[in-house]
């Protein structure tokens, strides 16, 4: 992380993409990082976030602009300096209400303070800078020209083109175009009540009484929708009576549909928010063997499950693609939600669309190896579900059917959920596009012998 401490709403947004480029940081948690040091008033952190986002969001987009102003190469400017032309270009080209000599200004300031630039450098970015502002200012900014319709929208939506042609021939044209359009939108904070603790007519009362903007979720019965607010500093959060949830993680877990004194194993947990969900809908009562692979991310669950009073819930380290004898036969539900390329909650983490597409190759192996050993945990009559936070074709329907075909001992449920409607093939893919959730597969099977 970057020392020094930022003073406005720019350096915010630069030192999160400066510590993203060079330490691989999350947005969300160096945004706050640095929000947190920077004691800024509430536009001037909205504005840090929706530049940070912003740039995120429309990095090919803005690497375009800066491609057809520069004529240094893009490969041949330093990082930080990149970086803060594209800070410049987003306010100058994609959005309208930053000026843009505040725009061209502040980011030379930052171009010479923070990027080790010379005098040279600090010029040539002035120089792209000011070209973009006066293009800008007379309305001929440069209309994209691009070959088809995959690498359109690959610079229009800033999602890199081998993602859009694989979700084009999934979804088609028009559907990954809302997609694209909605990883781009910002998403509702999503709060599930703890219902041992609590309601949720009660919890909306009290929220909307201490200002903030909520409303029950439309279709999920669980979930209130929060449009701002800082949930997780409220009391309601730190006294264990809500948590912070997706809906579609909610849907995951009813469409488990864990029942009390029964034994559940969650077999890929932390950080726990589906365990907790889990043992909440239990009551409380009977046990969930909630496993990770990581030590470290034990202690969250167990954090976890102490704010929600959930004493049922056991960590446990373990590997989900290695057996474990004497859990085989023995669960009542199986929940295998597997480690995945997370191609669902890019408008939660909007880098993770930049994800190396060899790195994610070999996704499904790991994703069929642990559906193959969790099965053998299940007891007959017993349910086991398998989800992803990707919307992924490979990682989740190509899994599943295979692991149907080789074992006919297991069947699809069919699935009727008020968030999502009816799947007689015992498979989900909710969008974020169409159900204004987290983009997440959700399949339901039943063991028969
Ligand atoms: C998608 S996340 C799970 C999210 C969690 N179910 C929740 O609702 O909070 C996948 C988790 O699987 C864990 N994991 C990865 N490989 C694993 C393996 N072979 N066995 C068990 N856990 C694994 C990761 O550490 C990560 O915490």
């Amino acid at each position: 992380m970057i020392k020094k401490r930022p003073h406005t709403a720019r350096e915010v947004a630069a030192f999160t993409l400066f510590s993203m480029e060079e330490e691989g940081a999350w947005s969300d948690g160096a945004l706050h990082h640095y929000l947190d040091r920077a004691d800024l008033a509430p536009r001037d952190r909205a504005l840090a976030t929706r530049l940070a986002y912003g740039i995120i969001q429309n990095r090919l987009l803005c690497d375009w602009y800066l491609r057809q102003f520069s004529k240094v190469r893009l490969s041949k400017i330093a990082p930080r300096v990149h970086i803060c032309l594209q800070l410049g270009i987003y306010q100058l080209a994609l959005t309208d209400r930053i000026p843009a000599h505040a725009a061209v200004a502040e980011t030379v300031t930052l171009i010479r303070n923070y990027a080790h630039a010379n005098e040279r450098t600090v010029g040539f970015a002035n120089g792209v800078l000011r070209a973009v502002a006066q293009a800008a200012a007379d309305n001929q900014l440069p209309r994209l020209n691009c070959p088809d319709k995959e690498s359109f929208y690959s610079l229009h939506y800033s999602h890199p083109e081998w993602l859009v042609r694989l979700l084009t021939a999934q979804y088609g044209q028009k559907p990954t175009a809302a997609i694209l359009a909605a990883n781009n939108a910002t998403a509702p904070v999503s709060i599930r009540v703890n219902l041992l603790r609590s309601d949720r007519d009660t919890v909306l009362k009290r929220l909307i009484e201490d200002g903030f903007t909520v409303h029950p979720h439309p279709k999920a019965a669980s979930m209130i929708l929060a449009e701002s607010g800082d949930i997780a500093s409220h009391p309601l959060f730190t006294e264990g009576v809500v948590t912070i949830q997706d809906t579609a993680s909610a849907v995951c877990v009813e469409l488990l549909d864990p029942q009390p004194d029964t034994l559940v194993l969650d077999c890929c947990a932390a950080p726990g928010g589906k365990t907790f969900y889990i043992a909440e809908r239990m009551h409380n009562q009977g046990t969930v063997i909630s496993c990770d692979i990581y030590e470290h991310k034990l202690e969250k669950i167990q954090a976890g499950a102490q704010r929600l009073g959930l004493s049922i819930v056991q960590p446990t380290l373990q590997d989900a693609a290695q057996p474990r004898a004497e859990w085989v036969g023995k669960a009542d539900s199986v929940l295998c939600d597997v480690p995945c390329s997370g191609m669902g909650i890019i408008r939660k983490k909007p880098e993770i669309r930049y994800k190396d597409a060899d790195e994610i190759q070999n996704l499904p192996e790991i994703q069929k190896k642990i559906l193959e050993n969790c099965a053998n945990y299940v007891k007959p009559g017993g349910t086991l579900v398998y989800s992803t936070c990707t919307i992924l074709e490979r990682e989740n329907q190509a899994v599943v059917q295979e692991f149907l075909q080789q074992h006919p001992e297991f069947e699809a449920v069919p699935i009727e959920h008020p968030v999502f409607g009816t799947s007689e093939n015992g498979m989900i893919t909710l969008l974020p596009s169409i159900h204004d959730t987290d983009g997440f597969f959700i399949a339901k099977l039943r063991r028969l012998t």
